[in-house]
């Protein structure tokens, strides 16, 4: 999209005024739908960091545009780095780092709600001239960030907190030397049980220290690996060298890094859930455009979940509902991924999810309309996402008449037949994806209203017209 249609899209979506609380739309047909899905955010914004770190200037193509992008480019701005939007496509920027490596001190960071913004823009604290300030919105105080401001203390910085110890608002000091200007590497120890976050954040910056960086997680757990490979790989993309030699253990070579003069990003997989879930609960089929048959994204595990829920699934018409179907693949193939609806929703069971923890309120949607139980594990960090969301999942499913419960690693959604659920004014707090969950069973339970939907803008800057153009599109 051209920065002026962009705009465009903006005013109208201001100027449209879309109601609060938003009815969701019920599905009345059987879908035929495609919706291409704009950039990934976790891509988008390593990428940023990875290029605010490089030698030479980078343009990255098919950039999100929603605000956690936003946030990230303001602060590397903050941080003197030149991020230039082109002005006739609003999704490539140029991203012009300092030559020398160093970032401008004495300024402050929004972190907003942002996880990736709060989790890695601290590092590059480190190399700033002065100290950095960061705070962001109210509800990102309760969000841990101990662990990552632990890791940079073993590395010499000093944090002042203004309110609790190991949460936001802070102002990071860095140390007047770098660890490892004697040659010798450092090693720190974090417990990363809380946010994968905590280590992409510190191998992000790893490169750019001396001797480079020996990073250890200590905790009995550790969520979301395929964000920390897809930050390994993104590292080693960048000319950097990261290795993993044993679980819970990373080396960091030294290295000026060097992004590619241009880097596309991938679709966000993970913001496909809903629309691709929507196949299902609508009946007919959902399909998305360049979906890349292997990825580190975590949404890139959705077609197998969605086949064992009853779909069946396709790229480029080829069967694509197992992880051997992906390997029968070539490594850099992409197409147009397909879901089409079983006759039925099927629940998961006792379904591991840790990999894929941000996908969560999606299969929870599924789960509410399946036709037998499902309990999602190892995910009881989801506590410390944009809201509690384990909390969240469980008193907005049983606010429709659901069944739904904490456990201590996730939460158990019981069967209970769709005409037993109604509609209610349904909370989102502040969470983007408790907004899509309304939204996904808006499509089946007549009367859902959801309240402050636009705050979707977190990752998708036009959700309710993206929707809203799924639903048009139907099977005569
Ligand atoms: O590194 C990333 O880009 C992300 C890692 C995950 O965080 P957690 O490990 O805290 O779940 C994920 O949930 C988040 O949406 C994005
Ligand atoms: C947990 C999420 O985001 P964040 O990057 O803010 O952690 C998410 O998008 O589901």
């Amino acid at each position: 999209m051209t920065l002026l249609n962009q705009l465009v899209a903006d005013a109208t979506q201001e100027g449209e005024k879309i109601a609060d609380p938003w009815p969701a739309p019920v599905a009345k047909h059987a879908l035929a739908a495609e919706v291409t899905i704009p950039g990934s955010k976790s891509l988008s914004n390593r990428y940023l960091i990875l290029a605010a770190l490089s030698a030479n200037p980078v343009n990255l193509v098919g950039m999100l545009r929603s605000r956690d992008t936003r946030l990230m480019l303001d602060a590397l701005r903050e941080l003197g780095v030149a991020c230039i939007e082109d002005p006739f496509e609003g999704t490539t920027v140029q991203v012009n780092p300092p030559a020398d490596g160093k970032f401008r001190g004495g300024v402050d960071v929004n972190c907003g709600l942002a996880g990736t913004v709060m989790r890695f823009v601290p590092g590059l604290a480190l190399f700033a001239d002065g100290p950095v300030h960061f705070d962001g919105d109210a509800q990102a105080y309760a969000r841990p960030m101990g662990p990552i401001l632990d890791g940079l203390t073993q590395l010499g910085a000093s944090i002042q907190f203004e309110g609790e110890a190991g949460r936001l608002p802070f102002t990071i000091t860095p140390p007047a030397q770098l660890p490892g200007g004697n040659g010798e590497r450092p090693v720190i120890t974090i417990d990363a049980s809380g946010s994968s976050q905590f280590v992409s954040g510190l191998l992000l910056i790893g490169s750019h220290l001396p001797a480079g960086l020996e990073l250890h997680h200590s905790g009995e757990s550790l969520p979301s690996m395929p964000h920390i490979r897809m930050t390994m790989e993104d590292i080693n993309q960048a000319g950097g060298h990261v290795t993993m030699p044993t679980p819970g253990t990373w080396i960091v070579e030294p290295n000026r890094l060097n992004l590619p003069n241009e880097v596309v990003v991938e679709p966000d997989l993970s913001n496909a859930a809903p629309f691709l879930g929507a196949a299902l609960i609508a009946g007919g089929s959902v399909s998305v455009p360049n979906w890349p048959a292997h990825t580190t994204q975590p949404g890139g595990l959705l077609p197998s979940m969605l086949a064992a829920m009853g779909a069946d699934v396709t790229l480029d018409d080829l069967p694509f509902n197992t992880i051997e179907d992906a390997n029968a693949l070539p490594d850099d193939y992409s197409g147009l991924l397909t879901v089409i609806a079983g006759p039925e929703i099927h629940g998961l069971g006792d379904f591991d999810m840790s990999a894929a923890g941000e996908i969560a309120p999606s299969i929870a949607a599924l789960a509410v309309l399946a036709n037998s139980d499902t309990a999602l594990h190892g995910i009881g960090h989801l506590r410390g996402h944009e809201t509690n969301r384990l909390a969240a999942l469980v008193t907005e499913i049983m606010r429709i008449g659901g069944s739904a419960e904490e456990l201590e690693d996730g939460i158990a959604i019981h069967a209970v037949p769709a005409d037993q659920l109604h509609g209610e004014v349904m909370e989102t707090y502040a969470d983007h994806r408790m907004a899509t969950f309304a939204a996904m069973l808006g499509l089946k339970i007549p009367g859902i209203q959801i309240k402050d939907v636009l705050t979707t803008r977190k990752t998708i800057p036009d959700f309710v017209g993206m929707w809203t153009q799924m639903l048009e599109q139907y099977q005569e």
